[in-house]
């Protein structure tokens, strides 16, 4: 049986160079904001009874340096928590909800363009 490790392919960007592409580019978004570190739970009231499972981008960039993603798809599910706990806590006409729509949006897209 084909060994997982030959999987890699030689030279071609991998999943995990899609990851790291994806994450620059979440970082560097102008609606980044609300994301790039965790929510600080002492200056955001209800945050930490309301959302179980907190996540930001700087998270996800120490869980890329620590290999603690196995695929894409592991990576994708921590970008989605982060989406999905905005959702949970901030209305969606509100500056940070709306931020959040916008990433999520962004994130799926390029996503969709980087696998293609
Ligand atoms: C994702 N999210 C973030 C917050 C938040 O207030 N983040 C701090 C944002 N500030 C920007 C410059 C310093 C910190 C509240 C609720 C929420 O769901």
């Amino acid at each position: 049986p084909v060994s997982k490790k030959a999987k890699m392919r030689d030279g071609g960007t991998d999943e995990l160079d899609v990851c790291q592409q994806l994450l620059g580019e979440l970082e560097t978004h102008q609606d980044a904001w609300p994301f790039l570190k965790p929510v600080n739970p002492k200056s955001v009231p209800g945050y930490k009874k309301v959302v179980k499972k907190p996540m930001d981008l700087s998270t996800i960039r120490e869980k890329i340096a620590n290999k603690q993603y196995s695929c894409l798809e592991s990576f994708t599910d921590d970008v989605n928590l982060v989406f999905d706990n905005c959702e949970r806590f901030n209305e969606d006409d509100s500056e940070i909800g709306k931020a959040g729509h916008i990433m999520r949006r962004f994130f799926n897209k390029r996503r969709a363009e980087l696998l293609k």
